[in-house]
């Protein structure tokens, strides 16, 4: 049985002293009120240290947004996977349309990171979705297929069942356009028979894929009621613990 999850995206935001408050009110509120639902924060590296020692892991995991595609060594500024696991992180977000789009990161680079990753005993994130202009050419599915194959089809299916797929169609992120509950379970029914190709009809069934994209509380329930939709990826409204847990309890 695939695990229903909701995750959190804090992107670039929040000091270090806003996101312990933060943590904190969202680790009391859902103390307070259980969760049905796995539940991930992914916050900026700054944040992982002090973050992992106050939440409560039987309710909720931690994650990084990134981390380096090489190993360790001379790279200034980089985090390493093995860094982001010696935090106390079990999850890593890889391979985000903002990274693709603003730091150039190619399905080589994702695959080097997907790997580092997993071999540091992280849960991958990984992130697909079409912008667009590719959406209007009618080629989504062309190119989330591609982005797949691209960074994922070299995984052995020991590895492929440490990865959790997010499907964000770039046009939807933090643009207060949603893709409507359809949209997201045609494309996420998709994306189980492209991995079911490859790594087999179990391993498809098991995937938790998520939909990121301007998700929010008043639209979780729509989505996630989808078959094929197991949770989301959530940017903006992850930045305020009402909010987040409002989507959180769309599973209820
Ligand atoms: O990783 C999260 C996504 O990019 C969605 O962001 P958003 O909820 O602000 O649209």
């Amino acid at each position: 049985m695939r695990k229903k999850i909701v995750a959190g995206n804090w992107k670039m935001n929040k000091t270090l002293q806003e996101g312990i408050e933060l943590a904190k009110d969202l680790n009391e509120k859902l103390t307070a009120d259980k969760p049905n639902c796995g539940v991930v924060i992914c916050t900026p590296f700054i944040h992982l240290a002090s973050v992992a020692g106050m939440i409560d892991e039987s309710i909720m995991s931690l994650g990084a947004e990134n981390c380096a595609d090489k190993e360790k060594g001379a790279y200034t500024g980089e985090v390493s996977a093995e860094m982001v696991k010696s935090t106390g992180a079990k999850y890593v977000i890889l391979g985000h349309s903002e990274r693709r789009a603003y730091y150039g990161e190619t399905a080589e680079i994702l695959k080097e990171k997907v790997n580092l990753a997993l071999a540091n005993d992280l849960k991958v994130i990984f992130c697909i979705g079409e912008v667009l202009e590719e959406r209007e050419a009618g080629k989504q599915n062309e190119v989330v297929k591609a982005q797949i194959e691209g960074s994922l089809f070299d995984l052995t299916a020991e590895q492929y069942s440490n990865i959790i797929l997010a499907y964000e169609p770039v046009w939807a992120i933090g643009t207060g356009k949603t893709a409507t509950a359809e949209q997201a379970e045609e494309m996420h029914a998709f994306i189980r028979e492209v991995i079911e190709e490859k790594f087999g009809k179990a391993a498809a069934e098991d995937t938790t894929i998520l939909y990121g994209g301007s998700c929010k509380p008043s639209n979780a329930k729509e989505l996630f009621a989808k078959p094929n939709v197991d949770g989301g990826l959530i940017g903006g409204a992850a930045l305020k613990a009402d909010d987040f847990k409002g989507i959180i309890d769309a599973w209820k």
